[in-house]
Parts: C-alpha cells; structure tokens; sequence
C-alpha cells in the first residue's frame, strides 16, 4: 500500500518530538498500520536542532502545506487560535485530516471546526491537546464509551502541578520554577495560560464535552489558577490531612453539569494527591466501571509527541473508512450534542478551607462562627495560632459542604469585620471517593 503522507506544521517542543518518534518508530509504526507513514513535508520558522530533517522538504509558509496536495495529514504544532484556525480551517476546505495538541484551538473553536470536518468527512484528532503523553481522550471517547460519566477530575496543567510540587516539596520560589518549567519546554508560550488556570479550564472544556456529549462551552467554565496559593496554605492543609493540587472538575447534577478549574484540597491519601511534577492524571468515574484513574507525563516533546503520533496512527488506519463508522469528533454522534445546562458557580456545593488573619482579641472568633452559622455553614475544624510579636494571627477554618452563595456572602460580611484584616482566603475542599 502507498505510504499516508504526514504534513508537519509548527517543529518545536512538540513538533519535535512527534518528528522524531515517526523516524525512531517508523518499522514498528508500518508494522501496525500496515503501511508506512512518512514526513512529506514541514512548515516551519526555523530549524529544530534535535531534529535531523536532511532530505525533508522544509518551507517557511505553513500554507504551503496545507495547499499541498500531495499531503494526507496536517498535524498542526503551531500553538495560538487565530493562524491554527485558519490553518486548520484551509487544510479541512481542501479534504485533509487534521492532528492537533492545541487544546485552545479546539476548546474555544472546535464547535465550528468539528462542523466543517464532517461536512468535508475528514477527522480532527486531539489526544495531545489534554493531558500530554496520557491516552485520555481515547479513554474517555472509546474505553469508557458504555458508562454514563458521574464525573472527573484531574490534574491536567503540567506546568502547574510542576510548580506546586518545586515549592511544597522543596521550598523553592514560584518564578524560579516557572522558568525551569519553561526551559523545560511544558509552559505555554504564555505563561499565564498555566498559572493561571486558563490551560486547564480548556482541557477540561473538551474533557465535559466528551464526557457528557455537550458543545465545547470554554466561556462557561469557572476559572481560577494557583498563583494566589501561599506556603502557608499548603502547610496548614498538610496539618489538617490534605495536599492542594490545582484540578479540573466535571460532574453531572440533576440540576446541569458543573464546569471548575481551582485549587482544592483533596485528602493526602488519595491517589491525586500523590501526582507530583509534571506527571498528570485523571479520574472518571463511571456508572458502571466505577472510578477509574489514568497518570502519565502531562508535557514534554516526547510525552506529548506520543499521542500526536498515537493520533496520526489512528486517523491512517480508518483514512479509507466510511465517514459515519468513525468515532464522533466528541464521542456522541453530532446531532445527538444536547443542551444541558452548565451550572454557575453560586450553584456549586463543596467543603472550604479558609484562611484568614485576624486580631488576637476575645470575641473575634465567636463573631466569626456567628456569621458562618447564619449562612447555614457549619464548622468542621479550626487550627488558631499565636504569632509572636503580633497580635494578628492566622485562623483556619474547615466547613462542611455548603452552597458557593452562602460562603460569598459569609464571607462578605467576615470580611467587613474590624477585626478581621485584608481578604479571607478560600480553597474548596472536594471528597474524590
Ligand atoms: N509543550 C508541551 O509539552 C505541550 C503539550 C501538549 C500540548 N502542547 C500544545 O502544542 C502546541 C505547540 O506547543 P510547543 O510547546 O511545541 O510550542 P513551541 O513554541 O515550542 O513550538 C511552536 C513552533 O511553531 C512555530 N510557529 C508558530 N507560528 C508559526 C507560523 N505561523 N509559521 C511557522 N511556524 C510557526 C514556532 O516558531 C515554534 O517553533 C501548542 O498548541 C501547545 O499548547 C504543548
Ligand atoms: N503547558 C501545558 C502543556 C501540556 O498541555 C502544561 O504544562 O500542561
Ligand atoms: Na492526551
């Protein structure tokens, strides 16, 4: 059989690493798909010094590849929304099948992407845009495709829980691990995307849709990242039997399906806890399955570069299939999508770990419990210090589960206090059992 003949557009971290698992792996690759899959041609700014790219035709317009007739495959490296659309969108007008890891292309225009590629009966592939190197998607899209999914969870930002992991661990400064996560090669080109959430809340957009067999909605998912997390934090929860991880969380409500990136505290003991550095996994539990739990490299060329070649196995082994036998672009046939509600935020109910300072004076506490008592919150622990030479000390307080409405406005009237300085610190606290 004729080889099926790739197009690579982007040859950094990623692009690299996909190039050189197609030339490492090629044999064992042909003696899978029964045909060999080779680089026709790449499209980028400049060259990649861990790649040997001899006798590769390189050009320095990606649409030259997209245009490229020869070219089966796009596999689109490049990162961004505005040139990977209109990437995407030329090399879908002109019949070619799309991999991609761009996890903001896909959350935020997938809808729109997803569309044309069924009308052009092509596939977009996007197992490198969630969680790197682990094969979530497929399991999600295929492996679990009998289950109703009650939720997930996960650690889905390499960059983040790498950063966590440096400054819990060993104490280290956020910016100092920030650019070693950089030079690295995990960060996105901004970095701001990774701290502050905004990465996650993409994945986890096309995770529900998969999921739950909803549109890709990014602008309905509540957003926060780590950067306001202090040691502090970490070492009262560790005290209080709890690690901080920055997680994904979807789970259907009867009321709709709820949609956060956040800090949360999550008991030591469970199995996300223990996801350290740039590792990532994810949780799903299934109606009938029950939990599941997949863990691997969340970033990195290799890593992220083996489900970008994972995807360009799988669309050259179905490129001759009949269209509408393929799996659907998000796991339910796209006139099945349906419009559940994603919930707000005020909706949501979860345990709190507060964190505030306040004046080392009698009454202070008992106006605090006062307030969360009104607010139908009820106490679960409280850890009060003396701080020397201040009369400001820290208190923690842990809630049991109660609505976001309620603790915004306990929370409110905490902070109105006199004796209560600068804002309450808040982390929701979830049970993954
Ligand atoms: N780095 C990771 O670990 C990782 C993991 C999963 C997904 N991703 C995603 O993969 C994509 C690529 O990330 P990366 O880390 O490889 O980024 P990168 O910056 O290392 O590589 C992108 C490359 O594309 C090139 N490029 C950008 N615009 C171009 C254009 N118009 N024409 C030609 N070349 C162009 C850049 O010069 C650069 O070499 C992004 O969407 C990112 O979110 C990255
Ligand atoms: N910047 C991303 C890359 C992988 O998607 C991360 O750190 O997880
Ligand atoms: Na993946």
């Amino acid at each position: 059989m004729k080889p099926v003949k790739v197009g690579i557009c982007g040859l950094g971290t990623v692009g690299s690493g996909t190039f050189n698992i197609l030339q490492e792996n090629a044999e064992e690759i042909t003696r899978r798909v029964g045909r060999s899959i080779v680089v026709e041609q790449i499209g980028a700014r400049r060259d990649n010094p861990t790649c040997d790219t001899t006798d590769i035709d390189i050009t320095r317009d990606i649409f030259d590849v997209a245009n490229n007739p020869e070219v089966d495959i796009i596999v689109e490296l490049i990162g961004g929304t505005s040139v990977a659309r209109e990437l995407v969108l030329t090399a879908i007008e002109n019949g070619k099948h799309i991999v991609t890891a761009n996890k903001a292309l896909i959350a935020e225009y997938g809808n729109e992407i997803f569309e044309k590629a069924q009308a052009k009966g092509v596939m977009v592939a996007f197992e490198a845009a969630v969680a790197g190197g682990i094969p979530i998607i497929k399991t999600l899209r295929e492996g679990l495709s009998s289950n109703k999914i009650e939720w997930l969870a996960g650690i889905i930002n390499g960059t983040g829980n790498f950063i966590m992991t440096e400054m819990s661990e060993k104490g280290r400064a956020f910016d100092d691990v920030l650019k070693e996560a950089q030079e690295l090669g995990y960060a996105e080109a901004d970095p701001t995307f990774d701290v502050e959430g905004i990465d996650a809340a993409h994945k986890l957009t096309i995770l529900a849709s998969i999921a739950y067999g909803i549109p890709l909605q990014f602008e309905k998912t509540y957003t926060e990242g780590i950067s306001r997390i202090t040691a502090e934090d970490v070492s009262f929860a560790q005290e209080m039997g709890y690690a901080i991880k920055h997680l994904g969380i979807a789970r259907r409500t009867k009321a709709g399906v709820e949609l956060r990136v956040h800090p949360t505290l999550i008991s030591k003991k469970a199995l996300l806890a223990n996801v350290n550095g740039v590792m990532n996994a994810v949780m799903v539990k299934g109606d009938a399955v029950g939990p599941t739990l997949t863990y691997g490299a969340g970033a990195g060329a290799l890593p992220t570069g083996s489900s970008v070649v994972a995807d360009i196995i799988d669309v050259a082994r179905t490129l001759t299939a009949d269209p509408t036998n393929r799996v659907p672009h998000l796991a339910f046939q796209a006139d099945q999508l349906s419009d559940e509600a994603i919930l707000p935020m005020d909706e949501i109910e979860c345990g709190f770990f507060l964190n505030m300072t306040i004046q080392d004076r009698a009454g202070v506490l008992a106006n605090i419990t006062q307030i969360l008592s009104t607010n139908g919150i009820s106490i679960e622990s409280v850890i009060q210090r003396e701080r020397e030479g201040s009369d400001l000390v820290p208190l923690v307080v842990m809630t049991h589960d109660v609505k976001e409405r309620n603790m915004n406005a306990a929370i409110a009237a905490i902070e109105a206090l006199p004796d209560v300085a600068g804002a309450v610190q808040r982390i929701r606290v979830e049970n993954l059992a």
